[in-house]
């Protein structure tokens, strides 16, 4: 496998108008191989934009990046308010699909137009007609029509604005597309046409990896061949799709599994829970794990402490339970709501953390009301 994207130790605040900040990706690191797509979910507000921002190089105020250091291809780009970003790495070694791409077209432009400016925006010398070449050429082995290029936004559909727009940010054929809930407006069949679309375009080698945010576990199980969760700007777990999705070994991956609407047969008798509390401000973070007070099975250190990282460079979650349950799926019933009903919100007074009896063999004290529910997979155990 080549490496292709490796992100060390991203740090990135917003300043707020009243001289504070909000740390919202705090030291958070990831790699992508080649031909790989990185699925990043969390709930709303975990920071997976602001990530997104980092990675495609398109951070501006309020967000200032503090720190970090990005390596596409063997090259290297240390980040800071400092640094000069070559401008060749915008639009061609890494390019942003920003979240509502589809909306912010002009309703007066056609989408012609739109693929030139694009174009000349990289390179001023482009001719019209080479600009226009490009894009039909794209349109076409990618199997749309060709006709789209004269069409306004609003005559085609959101699915079809959606692939075009996908295809604009590509036509510099950019290593690494960083994609923004490219698939959050879409129905169901539009979903799969995008996804299928991009798994075309990589292996046609018109990018070399993907990054897709969204806080949809179902579709990055489609599209991810690994997925990060991410918790109050921090990435909490990180493994192949297939295991995060059906055997997460930190709690919070297996609160937001919880608290998915899944149609698969499987999970259809599943009750669905919210995940209990809500995210905590940014501006205040709890200490310790910051996903402690709304975690079913916290032991005392996890208000205190770092949490340790537990596992290998493909498979890890930064958890004090995992450490303690190594190899083991967290219990999902430990983080439904019923376990923490007694619960405070986030951030105004957290529970208190368990305390140290309750680890290892017996596991933590708060894993009882699974209420007949049904996990996802033998491997998570009561
Ligand atoms: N302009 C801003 N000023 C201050 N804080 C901000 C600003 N924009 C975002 N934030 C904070 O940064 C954090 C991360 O936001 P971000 O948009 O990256 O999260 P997200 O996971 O992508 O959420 P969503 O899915 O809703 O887009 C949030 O807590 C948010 O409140």
């Amino acid at each position: 496998m080549t490496r292709l994207l490796n992100a060390e130790n991203l740090r990135a605040a917003y300043r707020t108008p009243d001289g504070r900040q909000v740390f919202a990706v705090d030291d958070v690191s990831v790699y992508i191989d080649e031909g790989e797509v990185l699925g990043v979910a969390g709930e709303s507000g975990s920071g997976k934009s602001t990530l997104g921002a980092i990675l495609s190089l398109t951070t501006r105020p309020p967000l200032y990046v503090e720190s970090g250091t990005l390596e596409i291809d063997g090259k290297r780009q240390e980040l800071g308010e400092r640094s000069k970003i070559p401008r060749t790495w915008r639009g061609s070694v890494v390019s942003l699909l920003p979240q509502g791409a589809m909306n912010s077209i002009s309703p007066t432009q056609r989408v012609r137009d739109l693929v030139f400016d694009v174009m000349r925006a990289h390179d001023r010398s482009i001719k019209r007609d080479e600009a226009l070449d490009r894009a039909r050429d794209r349109l076409k082995s990618l199997d749309l029509p060709v006709r789209v290029l004269d069409s306004y936004p609003h005559q085609l559909s959101g699915g079809m604005k959606q692939r075009t727009v996908t295809i604009i940010s590509t036509l510099l054929n950019p290593r690494l597309l960083i994609a923004d809930e490219p698939t959050s407006a879409l129905d169901v069949s539009s979903q799969k046409a995008l996804i299928d679309m991009l798994l075309q375009m990589l292996e046609q080698k018109i990018m070399s990896g993907v990054v897709f945010v969204t806080h949809d576990l179902p579709v990055l199980r489609t599209v991810s061949d690994r997925i990060a969760i991410m918790y109050a700007g921090k990435i909490v777990e990180v493994g192949d799709a297939e295991e995060i999705t059906e055997r997460p070994r930190h709690p919070y991956a297996g609160a937001l599994l919880g608290a998915v609407l899944v149609p698969e047969p499987r999970y259809r008798e599943m009750r669905v829970f919210g995940i209990p509390g809500s995210p905590p401000s940014l501006l205040d973070p709890p200490t310790g794990c910051r996903f402690h007070p709304r975690c079913g099975v916290a032991y005392a250190e996890c208000a205190t402490e770092e949490p340790p990282h537990v596992g290998d460079e493909l498979r890890f979650s930064k958890c004090f339970w995992a450490k303690k349950h190594p190899g083991e799926s967290v219990p999902l019933e430990a983080v439904t709501s019923d376990s923490l009903a007694e619960a405070d919100p986030v951030g105004t007074d957290p529970r208190p953390a368990e305390s140290e009896e309750h680890d290892d063999e017996d596991g933590p004290a708060r894993t009882g009301s699974a209420q007949g529910r049904e996990v996802p997979t033998g491997g998570v155990s009561a």
